[in-house]
């Protein structure tokens, strides 16, 4: 794989970068200890965790003023919801990406880069328009596909190996995609169509994680702390677990993976769209297991691509004497940008504050 050197890194991480096999890579070859370019915890999260993170459940198949409830509480309280009952085979995708990240070593390091090709990235580089120089990795493989509506997708640049697995996904969690946004937008009281009419919501970036098994798990990340900067988060997962989401009081909990039921996750769009009605909450993977690899599909639904011909910003109705405007209006790219600057947490959403007289 070419260019690593041009970005000034570290040798030792050019040359694994190099090798075009991932963090599975390295693993197959049979490191026993961590090289030193991978990220440590901070000190915080080394202290044994007891919590588990007791996340709220909506059942999609019951009545819908109870599930628009169960939604509006869980987006204002914890931020993360388990769906069940929602009709998605997302087994299916999950074994998929598995599959691909478990090929051949050969047939991964040819599809193996640093920056997306036609919308596709298979990376363990953080997606950081290639300014990742001093940047430490996570323990972690990803393949991310671009899957927004227009310009429509490459689908012929998805590996093959889970290509209709991934497009199949694609196609039911849009469907499942339209009744949370509608869920999403009722809990808000403003109406079922309101935030799709207001962001024409879609799924625009799936990305399939490999979190290989570590010799030394306690001293890497599988991915730093972070909020997420999509309107919300859709996750599939295997049984493995490993992600943890801050608590208020700036500990860490455990989020155990619920079979059968998908994981929502509000994301910084919605959090300022909605006028802090809903939270965006921090969080983290942790490698759990020295014995097996963990794999999730993180989908994550923007708004809609459209240039800057689109404001985003408090829904009007949401704005009122008591509770005024919290955030100024901005469009996606304006987003995006002070986000790659300030990072991925609550100080990049700050920069859209008002001001309280
Ligand atoms: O793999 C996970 O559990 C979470 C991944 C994640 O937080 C993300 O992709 O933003
Ligand atoms: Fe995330």
């Amino acid at each position: 794989m070419a260019g690593a050197g041009k970005y000034g890194i570290p040798a030792s991480m050019a040359e694994f970068l190099a090798t075009g096999a991932g963090v599975r890579g390295l693993v197959e070859s049979g490191v026993t200890s961590v090289p030193p370019f991978f990220e440590e915890p901070c000190s915080d999260s080394t202290t044994a965790l007891s919590t588990t993170l007791s996340v709220p459940t909506v059942d999609l198949s019951g009545p819908r003023s109870a599930t628009v409830a169960a939604v509006g509480a869980a987006a204002r309280s914890c931020g993360f919801f388990n769906v069940i009952n929602h009709g998605v085979d997302d087994g299916a995708v999950v074994s998929a990406v598995q599959a691909f990240h478990e090929l051949p070593r050969a047939v991964r390091s040819a599809l193996y880069t640093l920056m997306p090709v036609g919308g596709i990235c298979y990376s363990t580089v953080p997606n950081t328009g290639g300014q990742y120089a001093d940047r430490l990795l996570s323990w972690r493989d990803y393949l991310r596909v671009l899957l927004q509506n227009s310009p429509p997708p490459d689908v012929g640049c998805i590996p093959a190996f889970c290509r209709h697995a991934m497009m199949e996904y694609r196609r039911r969690i849009d469907e499942f995609g339209k009744e949370i946004t509608g869920l999403l937008s009722e809990a808000l009281g403003v109406g079922a169509e309101r935030l799709h009419m207001a962001t024409q919501v879609e799924a625009w970036v799936m990305t399939g994680h490999y979190y290989p098994p570590c010799p030394e798990p306690e001293r890497v990340v599988g991915a730093a702390e972070h909020t997420d900067p999509s309107m919300y988060t859709v996750l599939a997962q295997d049984h493995v677990g490993g992600l943890q989401v801050r608590l208020h009081d700036g500990g860490w909990a455990d989020v155990q993976p619920v079979p059968g039921a998908l994981l929502v996750n509000i994301g910084d769009v919605l959090k300022l769209v909605s006028n802090d009605e809903y939270k965006s909450v921090e969080h983290r993977v942790r490698i759990k297991s020295s014995v097996d690899p963990r794999v999730s599909v993180a989908t994550f639904f923007n708004p809609a691509k459209c240039g800057d011909s689109r404001l985003l910003g408090p829904l009007p109705e949401l704005v009122t004497l008591e509770k005024p405007a919290r955030y100024r209006n901005f469009t996606m790219t304006e987003f995006l940008n002070t986000r790659a600057e300030f990072g991925h947490s609550s100080c990049s959403t700050d920069h859209f504050r008002v001001p309280v007289e």
